[in-house]
């Protein structure tokens, strides 16, 4: 990112002023020229003479959020790529500026949001310039209308004092101004007639215009699913001489695959090459020839039984077939966000955002739970690198979408008495959406703030995530961070739908130091690699290697403890003891296939339970339509809900606009459950558990959650 990229402003600056801004540990503070416009654009300067030539960065507050950090009384901007520390001049500077980011990022979001009908948007832009002259023609003739009638009023009332007062005029004047009367009122008749035609002038301008455009997307979507078909067939031609082999001489093979595989990587990799966590040192690590004393004394521990808990149920309605084409829906979106995309129940798995994150913890009984009992931390490492792996056990064959919670919407799961954890979580922003999430179990507790990102790039589809999840361990103070890979849905125009993992994901233990990188390679038609392969590497905070991690994110993961690392460059050869199994994924569930390819605890996430909050997402009635296969209703209920909420923050905002226009502070809506802070060891904005929700539980007393159903 070049940093002196110019940033115009829309000619209205809202405000502007001298802030600190944190830079980093060695240079501290430094003060610069912050301009917010009114898009809601805060940018900034070294000085007030750079402003509009050399923008040092900028950040957008729609879908970023305002806080202010109550131990250091900075501003804190946090944008899903960036974050701003900013400190203000003093306590009123810093309400003046904490006031206009508010207000701005208010009117942003509210903005977008009527841009969400996405046929008001269509071609305005480019009918922008011919519509000016039109528009200024009818600007004109509409001041001529109003000239005239005012004249005709004033006649009018002339011409009644004469009648009605009874004072005569001489009857040329009375004719003449009968006569102004006549031509007058033709003006006027003239003018709305000008007017109208040249609105009917410009409407089939428009629709002309209008329709060409449609018919120009309509053929670029005709020609990019013919291009996905073409694509599409040549993946499969491909990768069946790869899995024929030696068919193709190796040199040509060689070549030819490098080329095609830097294309693909090219296309669809952009944002993760960029943002790939590991250095050069890690490199040659992740290119070492590894050598494992006996792969086949791989030490797998026994299955831990289980105390068991209540019975809970173990099947939910089969999935209706009820086709309908993903694509039709999602080529008036290509470069939209996933929570933006308007669509049916047919593509959703009954199942919340919420409740999704919370199937997280799937494996965490077995794997948090002896990582409690390590005490060494770089073994410990190794449980919660399992721990983090085993997240995506279950996304291999669901290709349906999770429900995106309502605000102030909640999921808690308390298996405290079998699996020895609970969680609550609850939906705390709407823009962007996301999600608190706590859960304490024996000997760990692990909070995650879940947001993602995501693109719709015509053949697939990537979603992000963002934020950390925290783990950790009480007795021993670890505390481990990390953060989430991509999920990339791949055939998305045609062809079956397809999910893989890919990127690089560095766990911390902010306590000792060591820090784990984990490779989760990305499918590669070519590649020989095993696929969904996740890879990685324990080092100690000098930097040490001393676990190797091998294993698949579907099935299991192996930690080797390292005995020797020796050589440089392509010559790194790490020597490790056999192998001890970490993870391993539970075996398909009976009937699966069927029930929306859900496991065992997938199943019981959304069964019915008593006592639970008034917003908790197994009360949600469309989504509970949707398990039961009642879609056309399903559809109709999501509908309505969303209704609900649209109107509940149109509410919300007009009270903000008017709090602001009367001066005052306005609060952004804070989580019920949650309680929103700055964390220390990441910097970024979490959402802190405040233990009430239990209370609330036990007490049966649900009255600080709102109506969201
Ligand atoms: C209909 C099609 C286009 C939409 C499909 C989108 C699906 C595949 C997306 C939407 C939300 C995504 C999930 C959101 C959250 C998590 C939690 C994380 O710990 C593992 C990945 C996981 C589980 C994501 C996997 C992929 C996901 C399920």
């Amino acid at each position: 990112m070049s940093l002196t990229r110019p940033c115009t402003h829309s000619e209205t600056i809202e405000k502007s002023g001298w802030l600190s801004k944190w830079t980093n540990y060695i240079k501290g503070y430094r003060q610069r020229w912050f301009v917010l416009d009114k898009r809601a654009v805060l940018s900034y300067y070294r000085s007030q003479s750079e402003v509009g030539e050399a923008c040092r960065g900028s950040i957008n507050l729609h879908e970023a959020r305002v806080l202010s950090d109550k131990v250091t009384s900075n501003i804190v901007i946090a944008h899903s790529t960036q974050t701003f520390h900013l400190k203000a001049q003093n306590d009123l500077d810093r309400e003046a500026w904490l006031k206009a980011l508010e207000y701005a990022r208010h009117r942003a979001n509210k903005e977008a949001d009527s841009d969400n009908d996405e046929d008001e948007t269509l071609g305005a832009s480019r009918g922008a310039i011919t519509l000016e002259g039109a528009k200024k023609a009818l600007e004109m003739k509409m001041q001529q209308l109003h000239t005239t009638q005012s004249i005709l009023a004033k006649l009018g009332k002339e011409l009644e004092h004469v009648i009605t007062s009874g004072e005569t005029m001489e009857r040329k004047v009375l004719g003449e101004r009968i006569h102004m009367f006549t031509v007058a009122s033709a003006t006027v008749v003239q003018a709305a007639d000008e007017i109208a035609s040249l609105s009917e002038k410009e409407i089939k301008k428009l629709e002309k215009a209008l329709s060409s455009e449609n018919s120009q997307r309509i053929q670029l979507q005709d020609q990019l699913e013919t291009l996905a078909k073409q694509h599409s067939s040549l993946e499969r031609a491909a990768a069946r001489e790869g899995a024929s082999g030696g068919t193709i001489p190796s040199y040509s093979y060689t070549s030819d695959e490098e080329e095609f595989h830097d294309a693909y990587e090219d296309i669809y990799n952009e944002r993760e090459t960029a943002s790939s966590v590991h250095s050069g040192e890690d490199e040659e690590l992740f290119s070492a020839e590894i050598v494992v004393a006996d792969r086949d004394a791989l030490m797998v521990s026994p299955r831990v039984e289980m105390k068991s808990g209540r019975s809970r149920r173990v099947s939910i309605p089969d999935r209706p077939d009820h086709p309908l084409n993903l694509w039709s829906i999602m080529k008036n979106c290509i470069g939209k966000e996933l929570s933006k995309i308007p669509m049916p129940v047919n593509f959703s798995e009954p199942l919340s955002v919420l409740q999704r994150i919370t199937e997280d913890l799937e494996y965490a009984h077995l794997l948090l739970d002896e990582a409690a009992r390590k005490k060494d931390p770089l073994e410990q490492m190794c449980w919660v690198a399992g721990y983090a792996v085993s997240s995506y056990s279950t996304t291999g064959n669901r290709t349906t979408k999770p429900f995106n919670p309502l605000l102030g919407e909640t999921y808690e799961c308390d298996r405290s008495e079998d699996l020895g954890w609970r969680s609550v979580s609850e939906q705390v922003s709407h823009h962007p959406p996301a999600a608190a999430h706590h859960a304490e179990g024996r000997g760990w507790t692990m909070y995650q703030d879940f947001t993602m990102t995501s693109r719709f790039r015509g053949k697939y589809l990537s979603v992000i995530p963002i934020g950390h999840t925290h783990v950790t361990f009480p007795a021993s103070g670890n505390h481990y961070t990390y953060k989430k890979i991509t999920t990339t849905v791949h055939n998305i125009i045609v062809g079956k739908l397809w999910i893989d993992n890919h990127g690089d994901m560095e766990i911390t233990n902010h306590t000792t130091g060591d820090k784990c990188t984990l490779k989760f390679a990305q499918y590669s038609y070519f590649g020989r690699d095993t696929p969904r392969k996740v890879s990685g590497f324990v080092k100690d905070s000098s930097g040490n290697v001393k676990y190797v991690m091998q294993g698949t994110w579907d099935d299991h993961i192996d930690m080797m403890k390292v005995i020797k690392a020796t050589g440089k460059g392509d010559k790194t050869k790490v020597e490790t003891e056999s192998p001890i199994r970490v993870w391993t994924v539970n075996p398909p569930y009976e009937g699966n296939d069927r029930m929306h390819h859900f496991t065992r605890f997938a199943i019981e996430l959304n069964e019915e339970e008593e006592g639970v909050a008034p917003t908790d997402s197994r009360l949600r009635p469309d989504q509970r339509l949707m398990e039961k296969g009642i879609w056309d209703e399903a559809n109709e209920k999501k509908q309505e809900l969303e209704e609900k909420q649209r109107a509940k923050r149109k509410v919300r905002e007009a009270e903000v606009e008017e709090a602001i226009q009367r001066g005052e502070h306005i609060e952004e809506t804070q989580p019920i459950w949650f309680e929103k802070t700055q964390d220390e060891k990441t910097g970024s904005l979490i959402h802190v558990f405040k233990e009430e929700y239990w209370k609330a539980k036990k007490n049966h007393d649900w009255s600080k959650s709102p109506n969201i159903f």
